[in-house]
């Protein structure tokens, strides 16, 4: 890490707006992410994930707020050269050898990765080295694709749904790489659409919902609040008043009745037991129930699909 951006952020969006017509890709967003982490974007298709790392690596300018990356405009050549990415689509020269296409990405960079460390870290062969790239197969190019992120050996380094594509193992050899390079230090943004993915190799979720940012934390704390909890009970008498009354309560979400008991969400289920039991409501068989996560997170993804 060089002296004049040791203390800055990794990347800092403020207020960052992207529209492309009528659309709002990306709407007023702001994060900042701190050098050595492993961030996940995660959100549904169209959610503006890869809008908004087009912007963070220049390839796009915002329509108005500010992006910086490594203290300076991500269009300048010296952050260039500390930044690796893995975009969606890997576009390469074809007719050339995957070593030689590799070696070529090398040439650009002052502290080039090894050829023998990008072997290892990707998993590609030296088969697959020998390839035209035109000739590899879809899993091959993904791979191939990873190498030129690591090529310049970069500080930051972005993958766009990096796993689509890859089978199982070497879907497990990307993130156990991944894990490594952030012990190495390295700060590692990736987009995905899976919750379990964000879950496991990230320490921080930034849930991405119709451009805006949904939810911002630790898994635990975004998996807490995609969770739906609710009371439930069953009323003895004058179900209208406990309705009424539980309505009141600051956090409930909803009030429904199945199967004769009753359903209270809300998002603290404290303060609805509290309200149960200091007023003496007329219920009992008073329970407490955490909704499963995919269905909420599923949920999420169905609204969203909707509005694209
Ligand atoms: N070049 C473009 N021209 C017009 N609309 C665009 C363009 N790029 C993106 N969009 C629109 O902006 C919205 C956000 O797209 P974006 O690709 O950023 O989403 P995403 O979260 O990366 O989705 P996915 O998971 O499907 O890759 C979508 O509605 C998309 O159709």
């Amino acid at each position: 890490m060089s002296k004049d951006n040791a203390n800055s952020p990794a990347v800092v969006l403020k207020e960052v707006s992207k529209h492309f017509g009528s659309k709002k890709a990306v709407d007023q967003i702001s994060f900042s992410i701190p050098q050595g982490s492993v961030t996940a974007i995660l959100g549904p298709n169209g959610a503006g994930k890869t809008t908004a790392i087009s912007m963070m690596l220049g390839l796009m300018d915002p329509k108005c707020g500010s992006v910086e990356v490594l203290g300076r405009s991500p269009k300048d050549l010296k952050v260039r050269r500390k930044i690796g990415a893995m975009l969606q689509e890997v576009s390469v020269m074809d007719q050339l050898k995957a070593r030689e296409i590799i070696n070529l990405i090398r040439g650009y960079y002052p502290h080039p990765m090894s050829m023998e460390e990008i072997m290892a870290l990707t998993g590609l062969t030296p088969e697959d080295l020998n390839k035209m790239a035109v000739k590899m197969s879809g899993g091959q190019k993904r791979k191939l694709g990873f190498a030129l992120a690591l090529a310049g050996n970069p500080e930051l380094l972005f993958f766009d749904e990096p796993t689509v594509g890859l089978d199982t193992s070497a879907r497990r050899l990307f993130w156990k790489t991944v894990r490594s390079l952030a012990a190495l230090g390295k700060t590692i943004l990736f987009t995905t659409h899976y919750l379990q993915e964000a879950d496991d190799i990230a320490d921080r979720i930034i849930l991405f919902k119709d451009g805006r940012v949904a939810a911002d934390g630790s898994p635990a704390e975004i998996k807490n609040k995609l969770t739906t909890r609710s009371v439930s009970f069953v009323a003895e008498q004058d179900t209208q008043h406990i309705t009424a009354r539980l309505n009141q309560v600051p956090g409930v979400t909803g009030v429904h009745l199945e199967d004769g008991r009753m359903y209270i969400s809300a998002d603290n289920t404290d303060q609805v037991l509290a309200v149960i039991f200091r007023e003496e409501l007329p219920v009992r068989d008073v329970a407490t129930d955490t909704g499963s996560l995919d269905e909420a997170f599923e949920q999420l993804t169905q609204v969203t699909e909707e509005a694209v």
